[in-house]
C-alpha cells in the first residue's frame, strides 16, 4: 500500500496474510470459517508449494492474542487464470481446520449482487504490500481509501487501453495505490467486499495505470460450487 496509513489494530479481522517460509507473498480474506479468497496469480512464483495463511493479525512479526497460521488443506485457481493477463484471478484456499473465529478473526461478506459499484465510491483497501518505490514492506497492516473510476476511463487507450472486463473494476491510482503484496487482499465497500487486488501493470503509484480488482459478484456461483464440492 503506497501513501497508506497504519489499520487500527484488528479492525479489518477478515485479513489473511499468506505467508511462504514465514514470508508475506499476497493478502487475502475470510469468507467462511474453512475457506480464504485471493488472488490466483500470488502462486505464480510459489514453484508448487502451498501456502501457510496467518489470521488474527496486525503486526506479522510481535506475538499478538489471537494470531494464529494455518496450514491449507488445497488451493483452487479458477481455470480461467493464467500468467497472460488479469482474467479470473481468483484463488480459494481451504484451511486444514475451521479458523477459530473471535474478536480479531472474522469472516467478511462478499457481494452476490452483480451490479457495478457506483463511480466515486470511496472504498477500502488493506494490505501489508511494499509502502515506497524501494520496495520497503511494513511489519504492520496498512489501509487506503479510494475512490471507484469508471471502466470507459480505466479502459481508455493512455490507461488499461480496453483490458478491462465487466468481471474487473478500477479506483484511482494518482499517488495513493496498490502495490506488490497487497494481491488478493478485498476491496471494501460500505463492509462488503466487492473485488480482489489483482496486480495488472505490474506499476505503483502511477495515475496513467489505475489499480484493478477483480469483481467477485460475478464468480459467486463459482466461489459456493468450489465450498460445496471440497466441503462435501
Ligand atoms: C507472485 C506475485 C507477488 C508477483 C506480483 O504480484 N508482483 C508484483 C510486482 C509489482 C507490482 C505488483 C502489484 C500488485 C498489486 C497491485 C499493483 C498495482 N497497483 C501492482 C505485483
Amino acid at each position: 500500500i503506497l501513501r497508506g496509513s497504519e489499520a487500527r489494530p484488528h479492525l479489518k479481522p477478515y485479513m489473511a496474510s499468506l505467508q511462504l517460509d514465514g514470508q508475506h507473498v499476497c493478502g487475502g480474506f475470510l469468507i467462511a470459517e474453512q475457506w480464504v479468497l485471493s488472488a490466483a496469480h500470488c502462486t505464480e512464483e510459489t514453484d508448487g508449494k502451498l501456502f501457510q495463511v496467518l489470521l488474527g493479525a496486525h503486526s506479522l512479526t510481535e506475538p499478538e492474542p489471537h494470531k494464529r497460521l494455518y496450514q491449507v488443506r488445497a488451493q483452487f485457481p479458477h481455470n480461467g487464470s493464467n500468467v497472460h493477463n488479469n482474467k479470473d484471478d481468483l484463488l480459494l484456499l481451504q484451511l486444514e481446520e475451521k479458523a477459530e473465529l473471535n474478536s480479531d478473526v472474522q469472516v467478511l461478506p462478499f457481494q452476490r449482487e452483480n451490479r457495478d459499484v457506483a463511480v466515486d465510491t470511496v472504498c477500502e483497501v488493506a494490505g501489508w504490500g511494499t509502502i515506497d518505490h524501494s520496495g520497503k514492506r511494513p511489519d504492520k497492516l496498512q489501509q487506503l481509501q479510494l475512490p471507484v473510476i469508471s471502466r470507459d476511463v480505466c479502459n481508455h487507450r493512455t490507461r488499461h487501453d480496453g483490458t478491462i472486463t465487466e468481471n474487473m473494476m478500477c479506483t484511482d491510482s494518482r499517488r495513493k495505490d496498490t502495490c506488490k503484496g497487497d494481491s488478493g487482499g478485498p476491496l471494501v465497500c460500505d463492509g462488503v467486499a466487492e473485488g480482489v487486488v489483482t496486480a495488472g501493470s505490474r506499476v505503483c503509484g502511477n495515475y496513467k495505470k489505475p489499480a484493478i480488482y477483480t469483481r467477485i459478484a460475478p464468480y459467486a456461483e463459482w466461489i459456493d460450487s468450489v465450498m460445496a464440492s471440497a466441503d462435501g
